[in-house]
């Protein structure tokens, strides 16, 4: 199992204090629009490596009217180990984050813990820019390989750099061959663990039984083409110089990647696809997902699902709500009303959240 047993919320957002216990059964959290149940999920998105669901700034999620900083603390119950985690931000600054008292990187927190997530941001994802699909595949592989954001890191920053000296029109070789080769070296890295995501997506699709339609997935290039190794990349990139001189940004490499996904059994484009359908394959995928964690790690990751019975039909989110308990995920999930829950029954633990001038309260029952 992985899930939090414990979690406390403090001048996070619009939480001025919230301490929850959990069971480790799925988490029904209710409440009307604006009470305050996002921001619960998007304080477990932060037990990961990164800026959380709403990819904000640290400072951003400070309560507003004291904006001192905020803390959270949770108990990660993992499968052969419990740990007590702080992440917390003081005064604006970066955000840090503390492994049973001990000081450590996001990397080592996504090696211990690993959370997935659809919100209703997301529902468009098929529609809208390649960059969403490659922020939701870099999730997943994320999930799969905690280095993955170590990868990604160099990569943009040796790829800023080398935008830098576009923008500035300087023509030498000298200058791009150490930034191109790190780039390469990165991006490969980058490119490979987002294959292999795929093929571990397949495979979990392929291999179970489920209610949600099989998405086939893609990984192609803006331009249709992809370097199969480091080299291939890093020759790429010295190709493009002079294109990427006239456009004063890089134009190849695993930043244009995209992910085109199919509705497998009726041969559409997911764009092409109905919004219910749009979601189900989002659905299909988080939940292949979490079956191949589950068989690779022992434990599912922890899901968060925001509004996700939004678009799905009733026998879906029961198909789904089902699919959840089999695997003996953590869900996080959110809606406006306890009746959308309802078929679980006591399958999932019920929070309510109230909100009153502009403050949050949590509930349990
Ligand atoms: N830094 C902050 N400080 C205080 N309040 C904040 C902060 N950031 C956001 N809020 C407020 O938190 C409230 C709850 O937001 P949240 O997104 O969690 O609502 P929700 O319960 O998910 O609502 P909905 O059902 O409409 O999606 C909003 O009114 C928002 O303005």
């Amino acid at each position: 199992m992985l899930a939090l047993t414990a979690l406390t919320l403090s001048h996070f957002r619009s939480h001025k204090w919230a301490e929850l216990t959990l069971d480790g059964r799925p988490v029904a959290i209710h409440g009307a629009n604006g009470a305050g149940k996002t921001n619960i999920l998007e304080a477990v998105s932060l037990f990961s490596p990164g800026r959380g669901l709403r990819r904000a700034g640290a400072a951003d999620m400070a309560r507003r009217t004291e904006a001192l900083g905020w803390k959270l603390t949770g108990q990660l119950q993992a499968p052969n180990q419990i740990y007590e985690i702080d992440t917390w931000s003081e005064a604006g600054a970066a955000r840090q984050v503390r492994i049973d008292g001990k000081t450590a990187s996001q990397i080592a927190l996504g090696k211990i813990s690993r959370v997935v997530w659809l919100i209703p941001a997301m529902d468009r994802l098929w529609i809208e820019a390649a960059e969403g699909r490659r922020r939701f595949l870099d999730r997943i592989v994320l999930s799969f390989d905690p280095t993955h954001a170590e990868a990604s890191l160099t990569y943009e920053k040796s790829m800023r750099e080398r935008n830098r000296l576009l923008k500035e029109q300087v023509r030498d070789p000298a200058w791009y061959r150490v930034l191109e080769s790190q780039m390469a070296e990165a991006g490969n890295r980058l490119h490979q663990a987002r294959v292999l995501a795929l093929e571990h997506l397949q495979g979990a699709q392929a291999e179970a039984e489920t209610a949600f339609p099989t998405a086939e997935l893609e990984l192609i290039q803006s331009e249709g083409t992809m370097p199969g190794s480091q080299e291939d990349l890093c020759e790429a990139l010295a190709e493009s110089r002079f294109r990427d001189l006239a456009a004063g940004r890089t134009l190849v490499g695993p930043h244009r990647s995209d992910l085109i996904g199919t509705f497998a059994a009726k041969g559409v484009p997911a764009k092409e696809c109905s919004t219910g359908e749009q979601k189900a394959l989002l659905v299909s995928l988080i939940l292949a997902n979490a079956r191949s964690l589950a068989q690779r790690e022992g434990a599912p990751p922890m899901l968060l699902l925001d509004e996700v019975t939004a678009h799905l039909d009733a026998e879906r989110c029961a198909a789904l709500y089902d699919e959840i308990c089999g695997l003996r995920a953590q869900a996080w999930m959110t809606g406006t009303g306890p009746e959308l829950f309802s078929v679980l029954g006591d399958r999932a633990q019920m929070l309510q959240v109230t909100e009153n001038d502009g403050l949050s309260q949590v509930h349990q029952s």
